[in-house]
């Protein structure tokens, strides 16, 4: 009988250790490396040549989807548009720009009149340990402190829960976790926080920037019609099926405001 499954090694042909399937693949390091490492290029272009020349094997996800989702200019482009495709659900994301690089001052400048204070700033590659690596800014001096590539979003006061969807093809499952807490909204003369998105919002974190004061109403969930309506449309818009997606719903107008889209942990 044939094997039901098997561990794929890259850096042999693929060819002999196959037919395949279904071909399920956590490629993100390679994909992250091989914008420097000419031995990550090479092991992506066997993989994709070989998934090219079997089109019946069925990839989860295919490379370029999954290329897309672990830059943050192209994962934001996407998620600034579903305001537009969910008008009826009220899905929103918050205003966002994109640094290209250092020198991009006047980009940087624009924050100032486009976005509202307080700002979060995540770099631009959205996987790999320096991608958690994120800082509040509260003014314009504070924009000092960016490092590009990154995106400048503003930040959306949401009572410090955040709802982590996880799709699985056709499924989707949601579960709460802590989140960054509410700031005074509007410019402030607070130095820029620096901080590591790990910290904050995983199961166990315990971080001062989690703790709400004891008089925060809760707020009610994200309506679970709402979400499917998401999770349907950025299945279709990202045309992959395992996915993560983080949501807040906004304390003043209750909005389900999407904040991140994730490659499945
Ligand atoms: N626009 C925003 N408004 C309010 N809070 C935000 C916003 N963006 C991010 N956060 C907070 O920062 C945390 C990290 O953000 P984000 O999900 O973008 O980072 P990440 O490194 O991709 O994390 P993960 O891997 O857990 O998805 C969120 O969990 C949330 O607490
Ligand atoms: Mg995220």
């Amino acid at each position: 009988m044939a094997n039901i499954s098997c561990q794929i090694d890259l850096t042999q042909p693929m060819g002999p250790q196959g037919p395949f399937d279904v071909i399920v693949h956590k490629l993100s390091d390679v994909i992250v490396e091989a914008e420097h490492d000419s031995q990550s290029q090479e092991l992506l272009a066997n993989f994709q040549s070989f998934v090219s020349v079997n089109p019946s094997t069925v990839l989860l996800d295919p490379l370029p989807a999954m290329t897309r989702l672990l830059d943050r200019f192209a994962s934001y482009r996407i998620m600034s548009k579903l305001h537009n495709s969910l008008r009826d659900w009220r899905v929103c994301s918050p205003s966002y720009l994109e640094i290209q690089s250092a020198d991009d001052l006047s980009s940087v400048q624009q924050a100032v009149t486009t976005l509202s204070f307080p700002l979060i700033c995540k770099t631009r590659v959205a996987h790999g340990s320096l991608s958690h690596e994120m800082c509040l800014i509260f003014s314009g001096e504070g924009l000092a402190d960016v490092r590009a590539p990154c995106v400048l979003q503003s930040f959306v006061n949401h009572g410090a829960v955040l709802h982590k969807v996880f799709v699985v093809g056709e499924k989707h499952f949601c579960v709460e976790r802590p989140s960054l807490k509410n700031f005074p909204p509007g410019p402030c003369d607070r130095n820029t926080i620096f901080f590591n998105s790990h910290h904050v919002s995983k199961p166990e974190s315990n971080s001062a920037l989690t703790a709400l004061d004891e008089q925060t109403p809760l707020l009610p969930p994200p309506s679970s019609e709402a979400v499917a309506a998401l999770v349907k449309e950025l299945r279709l818009q990202l045309g992959m099926a395992l996915f993560g997606v983080d949501i807040i719903i906004n304390i003043h107008t209750h909005t389900l405001t999407v904040i991140d889209i994730n490659i499945f942990p």
